[in-house]
């Protein structure tokens, strides 16, 4: 009995310790060895900017350019006097910190500049970095590269540091952030552990079951590990279109009959003149497009023509690609003029579009709509008198801007439901690549399940494993790799 549990355990052990082991690629980042610099801030004329290295050189060039100096209190700044080693010419009076590897950002030996952001300072000092031996200028997303290869960061924690540089709105910036703080990986983690038991368990089964010495329900308790990942991976890929709507932008379209003041709410949303407005109908032809951020949250917006029959070719065009375009939106915000709700084309337009929405139910597959009664301003002070049986709808004036508080906090709500809220929600999948992974592995369980011998079932568990290990980068697939990277800038 002890013998068969010891090796289970043991197996098990062997197996979580190579999966929890955070080293990512295992593989060098290329060209490491050299030390690297560049300039890690913006470019252009600035108050502060930031010059790092990272390798082994590091040392001697931080004693190279403070006059020969000894190096200054690991991970504290030091006021030093920047002069060129090669002329010994004056460069700065600068920050410089010194991060003795492996406590530093990529795990080797990094030093830091911290100078007056003049452009001449800064290609002084790189320029003077340049001529230290052993140092060469960083490609871009080489030290994030190192991190990586030194197992400081897993690659969804790269890719969460990808996406903070680059975010652009505050649920962006929030989803990254957790992301880099390494949710996601830390989720995967858990399920690759339960894995790895579950998978060493089917093992000690195979081997040990004739000796007799093996609990009964081994076996059955497999199957309800497998069974509670199922339902886990299915809700978390459930919500995997919330997580890239975040990372790329929910595509909202402002629909309408002609002259509703679809434009003007695009213009007004997007707070500069995307799209001509004029009283004449029928003004908007193409879909005019533009990125947008909507009370916090990466939306596209589309302006796109009013909706009407009858008439002339070229209006004939741009209906037909509004409809088109109303076919792929997420959210559709249809537009109507609060004083004209009788005409034939706001009538039409509340028949074949806005009925046919609002009454379906919202399932995460479904368009949302917000009904936008605009021209508020142009109503009577009694209010609207058009017919009650209009569906829920907000009150606006794209010309004074009354009503649009609450229509930005109902699309706030919308974009949450959308996107998913970082703040509070799981953490997303923000790329098709987490989506494919959590798929596969979920197959890879339903081969386990159909398994009629227990190798079988064996080899669905391993490779369901090693989909989750390639998503948190410990699959060493070098591709990948390469497209990620890529986003960095140099100095990142
Ligand atoms: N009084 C009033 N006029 C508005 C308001 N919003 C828009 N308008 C006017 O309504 C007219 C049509 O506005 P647009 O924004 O061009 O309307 P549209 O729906 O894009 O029109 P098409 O592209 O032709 O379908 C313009 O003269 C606007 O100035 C509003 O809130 N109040
Ligand atoms: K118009
Ligand atoms: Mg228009």
């Amino acid at each position: 009995m002890w013998r068969g549990l010891w090796t289970l355990q043991a197996r098990a052990a062997r197996g979580l310790l190579r999966l929890c082991s955070r080293h990512g690629s295992g593989v060098p980042a290329p060209g490491s060895g050299a030390t690297i610099f560049a300039l890690s801030s913006g470019q252009g004329r600035c108050g502060v900017a930031v010059i790092r290295t990272s390798g082994p050189a590091s040392g001697p060039a931080l004693r190279g350019l403070t006059a020969g100096r000894d190096l200054p209190p690991a991970r504290s700044a030091s006021l030093r006097l920047l002069s060129d080693p090669r002329s010994g010419e004056p460069l700065d009076r600068a920050l410089v910190l010194w991060f003795p590897g492996p406590q530093s950002f990529t795990g080797e030996d990094c030093a830091e500049f911290h100078v007056h952001g003049g452009f001449a300072v800064v290609s002084g000092v790189l320029q003077a970095l340049g001529g230290v031996p052993g140092l060469r200028p960083a490609e871009a997303g080489e030290f994030t590269r190192r991190a990586f290869a030194r197992g400081k960061l897993s690659l969804t924690e790269v890719e969460g540091l990808a996406d903070l540089i680059h975010a652009e709105t505050e649920a962006q910036r929030r989803q990254a952030l957790r992301q880099l703080d390494g949710e996601l990986g830390r989720l995967c983690h858990d399920w690759a552990e339960t894995l790895t038991t579950a998978l060493a368990h089917v093992e000690a089964y195979i081997d040990f079951s004739e000796d007799d010495n093996l609990e009964e329900d081994v076996l059955e308790r497999v199957d309800s590990s497998v069974r509670g990942l199922e339902a886990a991976l299915g809700a978390h890929l459930r919500d995997a279109r919330r997580g890239q709507r975040l990372r790329s932008g929910a595509h909202v379209v402002v629909a309408g009959p002609p002259n509703a003041g679809k434009s003007s709410l695009v213009n007004l949303l997007s707070r500069k003149p995307v799209s001509i407005v004029s009283p004449e109908p029928g003004t908007t032809r193409d879909v005019l497009e533009t990125p947008v951020d909507l009370a916090g949250f990466p939306a596209l917006l589309s302006d796109t023509a009013g909706l009407r029959e009858g008439v002339g070719p070229v209006e004939q065009e741009g209906v037909r690609r509004a409809r088109a375009r109303l076919e792929q939106a997420d959210l559709i915000l249809a537009v109507l003029d609060a004083s004209d709700l009788t005409s034939p084309s706001s009538c039409n337009f509340l028949d074949s579009v806005v009925a046919h929405l609002a009454t379906q139910s919202t399932n995460e597959s479904s368009q949302r709509l917000l009904l936008v009664l605009n021209k508020l301003d142009l109503l009577s002070s009694e209010g609207p008198g058009f017919s009650p049986d209009l569906p829920p709808h907000l009150l606006l004036s794209c010309l004074t801007g009354e009503g649009l508080e609450s229509l930005l906090e109902a699309l706030r709500k919308e974009l949450a439901a959308l996107c998913g809220d970082p703040s509070t929600g799981p953490p997303l999948l923000t790329r098709a690549r987490h989506q494919h992974h959590l798929q596969a592995c979920l197959d890879a369980l339903g081969h386990y399940k159909e398994a009629r011998d227990l190798a079988l079932a064996a080899e669905g568990l391993r490779v369901a494993r090693g989909h989750l290990a390639r998503l948190t980068g410990g699959g060493g697939t070098e591709e990948i790799l390469d497209v990620i990277f890529r986003d960095f800038c140099v100095g990142k």
